[in-house]
């Protein structure tokens, strides 16, 4: 699904930030992505959602060589990517509810079809009593898991999420934790960018690891 052959990144004139990595993500796994603070995940994560270019390498991504694509099959492809930012970007004038169902009005669904089923997310993820709230009135933690809510609706192919738990208490993680488990048993690929050792610990994934630049994969 994901293929990476010998990518390396820099920004500008400055120092390569990640080095020749080649690796894949197949279908249906799971992995943790970690690494210190400043090692590159929210750059490989860029790379993964095609919003980075590689400087060198090749980057394949469901089967196409993203270097080829031109922008508006590279927006064709992002929609079968969820992904979580870690500035969570939720349109401000958008409700709750609004923001979460958007991918589903994207793809040309009627609200009668999905009103339920995003309710019920908005409910497993704690916001059922946030569904007309403004994202302005959310705390840090409601945007995050209003985040993650859109960015699983409509199970997509790949799901990224960046630091999808740095803003919640840890029984809220665990059941953030639980959320993306159960989306990738439905056939989601899934890749957790985090810091959170707590975390990962709780559930026995491939972690990827990102240090001075190199990647290094525990399977
Ligand atoms: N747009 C940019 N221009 C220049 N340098 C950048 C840019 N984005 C990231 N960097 C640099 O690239 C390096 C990796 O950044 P990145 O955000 O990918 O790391 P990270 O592992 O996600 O960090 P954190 O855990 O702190 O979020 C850092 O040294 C950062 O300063």
């Amino acid at each position: 699904m994901v293929r990476f052959e010998n990518v390396s990144v820099r920004y500008g004139e400055g120092a390569e930030v990640l080095r020749d990595l080649s690796f894949d993500i197949r279908p249906g796994s799971f992995q943790f992505l970690t690494g210190p603070s400043g090692a590159g995940k929210t750059s490989l994560l860029k790379l993964l959602f095609m919003s980075l270019k590689p400087s060198h390498g090749r980057v394949e991504l469901f089967g196409h060589d993203t270097d080829k694509l031109c922008k508006e099959d590279l927006a064709v492809l992002r929609r079968r990517v969820g992904l979580v930012f870690q500035d969570f970007r939720l349109l401000d004038h958008l409700t709750t509810y609004e923001n979460v169902a958007l991918p589903l009005r994207v793809l040309g669904r009627t609200e009668a079809s999905y009103r339920n089923e995003v309710v019920e997310l908005l409910r497993w993820v704690g916001l059922g009593d946030r569904l007309t709230a403004l994202p302005p009135t959310l705390s840090g933690g409601e945007k995050q898991r209003a985040a993650i809510a859109r960015a699983v609706i409509a199970q997509p192919e790949l799901l990224l999420a960046d630091e999808p738990t740095g803003n919640v208490d840890p029984a809220m993680a665990q059941r953030l934790l639980r959320l993306f488990v159960e989306l990738n048993r439905s056939g989601t690929s899934i890749v957790i960018a985090t810091h959170d050792l707590a975390l990962m610990d709780e559930y026995d994934a491939r972690r990827m690891v990102l240090h001075e630049g190199h990647l290094h994969v525990l399977d």
